[in-house]
């Protein structure tokens, strides 16, 4: 095993932690520390990847679970968005289809629950209830993520294909919404009475947050000067350095290890990407 991994950043020898080609994570490493904290920028996920997949053997609800199952969609709705995860869901962690196959499904999905939860004439002052209720928990060492990019001025790009309205209000209540972070995913748009009418601009589904990013190049011209990206997410969609394999494990480690640099299997907890952090920031 490498020396780096022993004796700099232990974390590396978890059990948790797979990686198709140790070395070559290595020398990015080097190469990133080398280069400077103040080259380095983080660009993450947010449900399962930000988010706990499961607590006490539950599953953990995603930015659209929380409405989903809140005390704002009618019970009718609930069973017709109930529905839609069992069908879609399925389909979006089958490692035997293609993305292109798949691509298509998603968005079907994701327009199908928008629909259903723009009907439901929800009031934007009810979320931060809704989320205070939820049983939405970011992964243990968030505290520690969200706190040290703050202090060392990195900043931290949320892409998410969830919602970005409710993915703001659980780092609120987190306490970690600090002034670094920016958030790219689907916002609602909500009516001059602040009930939900539709939501903004283009959809953002797991496999287009690509086109996301092109489209807000303005933003990005600011991080330029950061060309080295420490990039957390728990799909293929979400590519390309630490991947968080949460479910049917087995099936999808190769396509993982092929894809990503580190997989994390299993594994509830920022702990791995908290030591990089911290050795990349020299704080190791
Ligand atoms: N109606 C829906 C649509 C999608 N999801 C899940 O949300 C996740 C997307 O959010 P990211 O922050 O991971 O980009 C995605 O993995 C879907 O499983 C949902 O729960 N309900």
């Amino acid at each position: 095993m490498c020396r780096i991994f022993n004796v700099k950043i232990p974390e590396l020898s978890n059990p948790s932690v797979c990686m198709r080609d140790p070395h070559r994570v290595q020398e990015i490493l080097q190469s990133m520390v080398k280069a400077g904290s103040n080259t380095v920028q983080v660009i993450s996920d947010f449900d399962m990847t930000l988010t706990r997949f499961a607590y006490n053997g539950k599953r953990c609800p995603t930015c659209h679970n929380i409405l989903d199952n809140s005390k704002l969609i009618s019970n009718d709705c609930k069973e017709e968005l109930k529905k839609l995860l069992n069908t879609y869901y399925p389909i979006e962690i089958d490692s035997s289809r293609s993305i292109e196959d798949k691509l298509p499904l998603m968005v079907e999905w994701w327009t199908k629950a928008h629909e259903i939860l723009v009907q439901q004439e929800i009031r934007k002052d009810l979320l931060a209830i809704v989320v205070r209720e939820s049983d939405a928990m970011l992964r243990e060492g968030y505290q520690l993520l969200f706190d040290h990019l703050y202090e060392h001025s990195i900043p931290l790009l949320i892409f998410s294909a969830g919602i970005g309205d409710i993915l703001e209000e659980v780092i609120r209540q987190a306490g970690v919404f600090h002034p670094n972070v920016k958030v790219f995913s689907n916002y609602m748009d909500f009516d001059e009475t602040g009930v939900l009418r539709a939501f903004k601009g283009e959809l953002i589904h797991i496999y287009n947050k690509r086109e996301g990013a092109l489209l807000n190049t303005g933003h990005f011209q600011e991080l330029r000067t950061r060309p080295n990206v420490l990039l957390l997410g728990d799909s293929l969609g979400d590519l390309t350095m630490i991947g968080f394999l949460n479910d049917k494990v087995e099936e999808r480690k190769q396509s993982y290890l092929d894809s990503y640099d580190i997989v994390l299997v299993k594994d509830e907890t920022l702990e791995v990407p908290n030591a990089l952090l911290l050795y990349l920031t020299g704080n190791k």
